[in-house]
């Protein structure tokens, strides 16, 4: 015998006795569930348990387990025979643990697979109501929503605020069943038809050969295809605008795009083109402040969504929808209804609102809801259906099918956030992951041994019935209708209709864009596109590129601008815009709480920028730091307050401030200061008597100025402008 116990004989082993079990305790009962452990089943999309428990998921619980709910003791090391010996294969915890993780990634979207997503609740007017059937249109029907903005050619981890179109899809939890609005920041498209849509995804997403440009559609293969296909034109000058770099998801409108068809309770039909409008107005950034923060915050706007709704200041829009006669023509004042690439001026169609988004929970998990979230323009209740756009058309089969191989299977909508909230009653059966436990053994009808046969679509008026549309008879081909070859009336009607500055940042987009392209071939071809959208256009942007301007290779049809085009003018609510208060050696604390308690109480966000972390003015009431000079850069704020003197008068201000407020003054936001800042403004080279430069006595005075220049998003005069 040794004392060693890896030498002790095995209990049960050949020569020993074997061991026995303790005596039972009689009567046995069942171990109640544990409260974080057990609770009711779940209900799959079709009625079913499903056994899940949402607690289980919760990871909650004293006791760390395996997925089939043992209990672990140590889950940092490896079972290995002796501290310093191998891995056993025995190891079923370590096995499981590092399979699961081997698994954790899913294919990114193959486009839009850069977003974030937040729940929130669609409230109807009622107005729609007399043109469609749709239960969730009615007044003051209260409907659940979840909403993912995104970005287009970027890939899951690039960066928010590049410039590119933006994508609003929200996804209604009707009483009748899923509708989704799959829609965009531009109220138009690239291309007219399907059939285009992996060539113009190829030409901008990254070369083939080295995977670069990562996010970015200035490069050669963008270019060259939207000059090739000119039916781009209007999409692409919407990208160069100050719409391809919003400030905000907040502060995007949302389209539908297509011209839909609503139908009332008695059949009739409207076409309609839907509109979301935000709250907060849409504005932008300008592009060296986006392209800044690509890089000092490339969660941008995902973190400015989510921050927003953390603190209350919930984000919302009025849905709206434009009407039109559903005539035969599908034209409406000359414009053709199922061209995506076109728009009707809301001056000839005005907008009228229909119900009320409001965003106010974000994602508890990124992956389960806002990963998982799978939208489908074919997902359409009673009351609204489809038109014969063929850009439409190829979209009601694309989704389903790509999200077959994203997901996993066919079984997607049986994942929480894809659920319906009406009751399900399908014959679709078995694949992976199902999670439905379905009984009955008739999964088809009619049948006589399930409980006979459900309603068929026709026989119940809130069932989903195909509008019967005439479909005029005539001979397949391969074509589009002659209206579908007016690609530049429209790039002209957005042209004229902008702001002299709005025109300015279009000219140095393109210049910017087409100068990054190397194939001299593809810029010629792009200002001869500028060429048919406006003569001073094409010759500024030339002058950037070096290059004569060409002439116009076909005429320049003028239209009545549309004010409603352009983002400069108006005044705008300024929930949720953040002050930065910067706070040197001197500042004046007592200006800092006034204003940081005003800012507050105006909906507003301030953070306070100071040399170093922690807290200030420690004698009587304390201001907390929360941005220092090495973490805040002027992208973040929307309007910065000097709150007095910078300190020692005959030294240089530290250059990072300098930084800040030379970015914050060429970026045209308000700036303000008091007691002695105007100083340190003077030696960061801010022109104190510059229009949104607010100099005061009293810092409250100074705040209630910029205030008002924040309703105007930006100091609009601060551009210089020639156009
Ligand atoms: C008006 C034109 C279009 C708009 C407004 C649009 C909008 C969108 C949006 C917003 C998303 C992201 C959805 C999400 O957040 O999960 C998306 C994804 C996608 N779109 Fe489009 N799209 C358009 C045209 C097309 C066309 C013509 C096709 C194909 C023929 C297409 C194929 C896809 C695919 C495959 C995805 C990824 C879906 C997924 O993985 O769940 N789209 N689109």
């Amino acid at each position: 015998m040794t004392d060693n116990p890896a030498e002790q004989p095995i209990p049960g082993a050949p020569g020993s006795v074997p061991p026995s079990v303790a005596e039972p305790t009689e009567p046995h009962e069942p171990l109640p569930p544990k409260p974080d452990q057990g609770g009711p089943e779940t209900v799959s999309p079709t009625g079913q348990p499903t056994g899940a428990d949402p607690a289980r998921n919760a990871q909650s619980g004293a006791y760390l387990t395996t997925a089939q709910g043992a209990r672990l003791y140590d889950t940092d090391h490896s079972l290995k025979a002796g501290p310093r010996g191998p891995v056993l294969l025995q190891d079923h915890h370590l096995r499981e643990k590092i399979t699961h993780f081997d698994h954790e990634r899913i294919p990114e979207r193959v486009v839009h697979a850069r977003g974030a997503a937040a729940h929130g609740v669609f409230r109807g007017y009622g107005s729609a109501s007399n043109i469609s059937k749709a239960a969730f249109l009615g007044r003051d029907v209260e409907t659940p929503v979840f909403v993912r903005f995104s970005t287009v050619l970027g890939s899951r981890g690039s960066a928010d605020t590049v410039r590119d179109t933006r994508g609003f899809a929200t996804k209604f939890y009707t009483e009748e069943g899923v509708f989704d609005l799959v829609g965009n920041n531009i109220p138009v498209f690239f291309i007219q038809d399907a059939i285009k849509f992996p060539d113009v995804i190829h030409a901008g997403k990254p070369h083939p050969d080295r995977e670069i440009p990562q996010a970015q559609s200035a490069h050669d293969t963008f270019w060259d295809f939207v000059t090739l296909h000119t039916e781009a034109t209007h999409h692409t000058l919407w990208n160069m605008s100050d719409r391809g770099i919003p400030r905000s998801y907040r502060m995007m409108e949302g389209f539908g795009i297509h011209t839909f068809r609503l139908v009332d309770a008695e059949g009739a039909t409207t076409l309609v083109k839907f509109h979301w409008k935000p709250k907060l107005g849409t504005h932008s950034q300008v592009w060296e402040e986006a392209q800044i923060a690509c890089g000092v915050d490339p969660d941008f706007h995902r973190r400015d969504l989510a921050d927003a709704i953390e603190s209350g200041a919930f984000p919302q829009w009025e849905l709206g929808v434009q009407t039109f006669p559903d005539n035969p023509e599908q034209m409406f004042q000359g414009i053709d209804l199922l061209d995506p690439t076109k728009i009707v001026p809301e001056e000839l169609a005005p907008v009228q609102p229909v119900g009320l988004m409001t965003l106010d929970a974000n994602p508890s998990n990124y992956f389960a809801e806002t990963e998982q979230v799978a939208f489908h323009v074919g997902n359409m209740v009673p009351g609204i259906d489809v038109t014969n756009d063929a850009l439409l058309q190829g979209r009601l089969f694309s989704y389903i099918d790509t999200q077959i191989t994203r997901l996993g299977g066919p079984n997607f909508p049986q994942l929480p956030i894809n659920r319906t909230h009406a009751p399900v009653n399908d014959m679709l059966r078995d694949g992976m992951h199902q999670t439905a436990v379905h009984r009955g053994v008739a999964p088809y009808r009619p049948n006589s041994l399930d409980g006979g046969c459900p309603f068929l679509a026709g026989e119940d008026t809130r069932a989903f019935v195909e509008v019967p549309a005439e479909v005029a008879a005539s001979r397949k081909v391969r074509d589009a209708a002659a209206s579908f070859d007016d690609h530049f009336s429209q790039p002209r009607l957005f042209w004229l209709s902008m702001s002299p500055v709005e025109r300015e940042h279009i000219i140095a987009a393109y210049t910017f864009e087409l100068g990054k392209c190397y194939e001299q071939a593809v810029k010629e071809r792009g200002l001869k596109v500028l060429a048919r959208i406006d003569g001073e256009l094409c010759a500024r942007v030339a002058a950037g590129l070096g290059l004569p301007a060409p002439e116009p290779d076909g005429p320049l049809v003028d239209s009545d601008p549309s004010p409603a085009l352009s983002q400069v003018g108006a005044l705008w609510p300024v929930d949720g815009r953040v002050v930065g208060i910067l706070v040197g050696k001197d500042a004046d604390l007592d200006g800092v709480r006034a204003v940081c308690g005003t800012v507050r109480d105006t909906g507003m966000v301030p953070l306070v920028i100071a040399p170093a972390g922690g807290v200030i003015g420690a004698d009587g009431d304390p201001v907390t730091v929360q941005r220092t000079y090495a973490t805040a850069r002027s992208v973040e704020f929307d309007a910065v307050l000097v709150a007095g003197a910078p300190g020692d008068a005959s030294a240089a201000p530290d250059p990072r401030v300098t930084v800040l407020l030379d970015e914050a003054y060429r970026h045209g936001k308000a700036i303000g200061t008091w007691a002695g800042g105007g100083r340190l403004l003077s030696m960061a080279g801010v022109p104190l008597d510059a229009p949104g430069v607010v100099e005061g006595e009293a810092a409250t005075e100074v705040l209630e100025e910029v205030t008002e220049l924040l309703g105007g998003h930006r100091v609009w005069d601060r551009f210089p402008s020639t156009v």
